[in-house]
């Protein structure tokens, strides 16, 4: 089909970065994180860099001439003093894990390596074909040791057309609701999706492939729902309000990244809410992948005005409010709840 390369090249790349971010949690170095300069200082770490390093440097040889990326993460804080030590690791590791793969016989300096990260600096857009890369979505969860995911999407003039979200912290098997993190579960998938092909899970280190589909969960009272864990993130009292509403028992799943997204496409809660607080603007980056293995798993993603997410105005999505994702049958009364609760919540208190 129209996007197989890509696809390939993509659950490549991905899998690649998988094995650095691994590598660095498990062995989190307080130097390995820093803060970004600016008003949001949102946390970074060498894997985040490393990651988006490993998968520009895979999908330039893969797709030589014709690249345009959207990523992340730039090298600014990088080249400016005192980051050479830094550059230093995050080469060792890229190289490590290029070597480890044995596909690329190559050896990249600091310099490529810093190139490698400015490729991702396209401004995207509704013409042509643009990668479009979250190296770590989740660095807080990355950091905590918690769950985070490699999100690589493809946009053709301005549709996602194919996303891949490697995960590799979440349970092969359905996030039991009672023991989100139950130690004995065996953790690490692979979810990829193509327009019209459906969406498909692997475990990380392995081959089988299944096909999944949203929650059929018409109930709303059976239906369990997905937030972040970040309460900055997103207004927990807010979702907490529209849950009461739909008539929702279980207690929110509270986890980072897009992540979210993946558990979603096969069944593990019905429902994602998603509200920043007043003035966040919401990049493409931290949607492409995880919309489209939604959408392709049979589930619907709009922003709180029932419109479906634009990725071709840029670096940013123009959004009404939020993010709501769920199933057909339920998302008519989750848009009712969410148009009551908002409501209610910009009501002037007595
Ligand atoms: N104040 C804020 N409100 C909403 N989202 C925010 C935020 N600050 C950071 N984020 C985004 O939330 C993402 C994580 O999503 P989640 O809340 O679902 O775990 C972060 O991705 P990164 O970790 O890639 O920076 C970041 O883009
Ligand atoms: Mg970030
Ligand atoms: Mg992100
Ligand atoms: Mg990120």
């Amino acid at each position: 089909m129209a996007y197989d390369k890509e696809l390939a090249a993509a659950i490549k790349a991905a899998s690649l970065a998988t094995r650095l971010c691994r590598k660095v949690q498990k062995a989190l170095l307080q130097s390995d994180v820093r803060s970004k300069h600016g008003r949001n200082k949102s946390p970074v770490t060498v894997a985040d860099y490393g990651s988006q390093a490993l998968v520009s440097f895979v999908l330039q040889q893969e797709f030589p001439g014709e690249f345009s990326l959207v990523a992340e993460e730039d090298s600014n804080d990088l080249r400016k003093d005192g980051g050479g030590e830094i550059v230093e690791r995050i080469t060792k590791l890229v190289n490590e894990s290029l070597t480890s793969d044995g596909s690329y016989g190559v050896s990249l300096s600091s310099e490529d390596i810093l190139k490698a990260i400015d490729c991702g600096k396209s401004e995207g857009g509704s013409q042509g074909r643009h990668w479009v890369l979250d190296p770590i979505d989740g660095t807080k969860g990355f950091v905590r040791g918690d769950q985070y995911a490699v999100a690589l999407a493809l946009l053709d003039r301005g549709n996602v057309v194919l996303g891949v979200l490697a995960c590799p912290n979440l349970p092969l098997t359905s996030i039991s609701f009672a023991h989100p993190h139950s130690p004995n579960n065996e953790v690490g998938c692979l979810f990829f999706a193509e327009v019209g092909r459906g969406t498909y899970m692997q475990p990380l280190d392995g081959s089988s492939t299944v096909k999944v589909q949203v929650s059929a969960v018409e109930n709303p009272e059976e239906a369990s729902f997905f937030e972040s864990y970040e309460a900055a993130h997103s207004m927990h009292d807010l979702s907490s309000l529209i849950a009461q509403k739909l008539g929702v028992k279980a207690a929110p799943i509270r986890m980072d990244s897009q992540v979210k997204y993946g558990a979603l496409s096969r069944g593990d809660g019905a429902i994602y809410l998603r509200f920043p607080r007043n003035g966040y603007r919401e990049k493409i980056w931290d949607h492409a992948a995880g919309s489209i293995v939604v959408t392709e798993a049979g589930g619907v993603v709009t922003d709180a005005a029932g419109k479906q997410l634009d990725f071709s105005k840029g670096k940013y999505l123009d959004l009404d409010t939020g993010i709501i994702v769920s199933n057909q049958k339920l998302m008519p009364l989750l848009f009712d709840a969410v148009r009551a609760s908002l409501a209610q919540k910009s009501k002037p208190q007595p």
